[in-house]
């Protein structure tokens, strides 16, 4: 006993190996069950002291790296031009998300194309305007704000795309993008007449009221036309499509508004009803899917004649030709980890689609709608390419150059994301002329002051002028043929060909860079289909001329600033 006493005085001094070789011995010198609880007792104390120091020194480490990455941005920041923080809280409570890009305006007027804003002691905005820099930096910094990712993933759940991390969404990006285009080079187009036939009977509803409201009819058509490329075709005939509309407008209404909490509001009533339209627009979602493939399996394996009831909502239009065309199907057959939640990439897809498109809908009505002599140019170009339509090489978009001219302008001069932003989440950001963004800055593009005051744009920025995006066509090219379908203010009558927008470095409606919007040249062609139908037929007029809607509050997100106006459609003589 005495030598098991002693032993243990003397061992605290020793290594853990020396005390383990020695406890065997001692242990069978002494045999006492007594003696081993106790050794075991000690061995436990030794290693929960090692682990608590291993704990310590992790957790200091942890926090010396941010306060190192803390004062690396202090200082990187203090280097950019910019207002002092007035106080240990920055500018967070000064300024309100509706008035943050008029802020930046006046920040960019007094310290230059680049400027720093503290939103907190650890949140340092910084804002670039100058169109190199502005290029630069979005193909540099490939990570989003979490904001973005957020609201995504509180309304779908868990998706691999709108997300931060650039590496998590690149694959999935490609692969959309891939099949979004994939009909653009078709003579069909990317607008089915079934979609047309919905949007013109909806039309119809509307105006049999007196009037159309361009805020609704926008909706609609963003809607029928993404839900018919998403769901496909049989999707615009689902009995419950009205429900599924509604709910999508709802809940993009007050998505960045939830995902702006930096703790999630569950003590909040409003909260719960919002998640509430989320879980039942994924149950419709799901629902439909789960239609969508049994019919197809039906089909692809019975070889079935089409079914055509489309009201019960359980059986679809059953067409194979048509079904592997829509994403739903290829979305479910390449589901790329388990951690997503199903159908959260088709919903998010929908939600910023029809957001944004309704947006660039409803300006193009009210753009439009308030310049007739254009509709009447518009007019005679769908003319002319209708007529040449007859030709088998012709694809009619190509030659709707005033048309589609008619739409970059609008989606510049009221673009639907007002503000790009990024990240530099892994390192500073070194710009070529010189400036050093630190790392966990938070960068911002405010396309308006962009689009509209760059130099690129000459004098008449702040003007609607489609033309800018037209140059004169080479003489005896196809587009020649469409002699007075554009004109540059009446006596220079000529033909025209498109510019590419992307020529133009001030032109950032769908971002640019590797985060660019992947549905940038679908929703062009789209929207063009969809105006060349309408247009063809009516002619659209204000039913009370314009009280000062052509400037909408620019800063807001793209529903709320979207114009509402009534518009008539009156019927063109054949
Ligand atoms: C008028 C219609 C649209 C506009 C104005 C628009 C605009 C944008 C903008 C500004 C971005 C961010 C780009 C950046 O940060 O550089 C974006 C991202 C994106 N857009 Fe669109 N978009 C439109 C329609 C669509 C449609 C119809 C789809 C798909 C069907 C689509 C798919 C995407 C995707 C997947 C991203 C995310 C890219 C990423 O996070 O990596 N967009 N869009």
């Amino acid at each position: 006993m005495d030598s098991c006493a002693s032993w243990s005085s003397s061992s605290s001094s020793e290594t853990l190996l020396g005390f383990l070789l020695r406890s065997k011995l001692s242990s069978r010198s002494c045999g006492s069950g007594e003696y081993t609880l106790g050794l075991i007792r000690e061995c436990a104390a030794r290693e929960l002291n090692a682990f608590l120091w291993i704990s310590l020194i992790a957790f200091t480490a942890y926090l010396v790296g941010k306060v190192v990455k803390l004062a690396r941005l202090w200082i990187g920041g203090s280097r950019i031009p910019g207002p002092p923080s007035p106080s240990f809280y920055g500018h967070c409570k000064l300024i309100s998300r509706e008035n943050l890009v008029d802020v930046l305006s006046t920040l960019h007027e007094k310290y230059g194309a680049v400027v720093k804003l503290w939103l907190g002691p650890t949140q340092l905005l910084v804002s670039i305007t100058d169109e190199g820099l502005v290029k630069e930096m979005l193909s540099k910094a490939e990570d989003k704000l979490p904001i973005v990712g957020r609201a995504f993933q509180l309304a779908f759940g868990r998706s691999s795309l709108f997300m931060p991390c650039f590496d998590k969404v690149q694959k999935r990006r490609e692969l959309l993008e891939a099949e979004l285009n994939n009909r653009l080079h078709e003579k069909a187009g990317v607008v089915s007449t079934k979609v047309l036939d919905s949007i013109m009977e909806k039309m119809h509803l509307l105006m049999s009221k007196g009037s159309v409201d361009s805020k609704v009819l926008s909706q609609h058509m963003a809607f029928q036309f993404l839900g018919a490329r998403v769901f496909g075709e049989a999707f615009l005939g689902w009995s419950e499509v009205t429900v599924y509309e509604e709910l999508l407008m709802s809940i993009s209404k007050d998505a960045y508004f939830w995902a702006s909490y930096n703790v999630t509001p569950f003590w909040r009533w409003g909260f719960w009803s919002y998640q509430g339209m989320c879980t039942k627009l994924k149950c419709l979602t799901q629902k439909f899917v789960q239609l969508c493939k049994k019919n197809y399996e039906r089909c692809c394996h019975f070889d079935e004649k089409p079914k055509i009831d489309l009201t019960a909502g359980s059986s679809l239009a059953c067409s194979p030709a048509m079904m592997p065309d829509n994403l739903v199907l290829k979305e479910l057959n390449s589901q790329f980890n388990s951690s997503e939640e199903p159908c959260a990439n088709i919903m998010g897809v929908m939600f910023h689609g029809c957001l944004t498109s309704a947006s660039l809908i409803g300006d193009i009505f009210l753009r439009l709608a308030s310049n007739q002599e254009l509709q009447d140019q518009i007019y005679l170009e769908i003319v002319t390419a209708r007529k040449l339509s007859q030709k088998d090489d012709y694809r009619p978009f190509d030659e709707m150059v005033l048309l589609s001219a008619t739409i970059y302008e609008s989606a510049r001069l009221l673009p639907a994301w007002p503000l790009l932003q990024r990240c530099s989440l892994n390192g500073d950001l070194h710009l070529k002329s010189g400036t050093t963004i630190p790392a966990g800055a938070v960068l911002v593009v405010p396309v308006q002051l962009v689009q509209m005051e760059g130099l690129s744009w000459k004098n008449d920025c702040s003007e609607f002028n489609p033309y800018r995006f037209l140059s004169r066509a080479e003489k005896g090219s196809l587009s020649a043929q469409l002699k007075g379908a554009a004109d540059d203010g009446g006596s220079k009558k000529g033909s025209y060909v498109l510019d590419d927008p992307r020529n133009h470095a001030a032109y950032l409606p769908f971002g640019y860079g590797t985060r660019a919007c992947v549905g940038q040249k679908f929703v062009i062609h789209g929207l063009a289909t969809l105006f060349a139908s309408l247009l063809e037929h009516y002619e659209i007029r204000l039913k009370q001329g314009l009280k000062g809607v052509l400037k909408p509050p620019l800063t807001k997100g793209a529903l709320e600033q979207l114009p509402s106006l009534e518009m008539v459609f009156v019927k063109r003589n054949a």
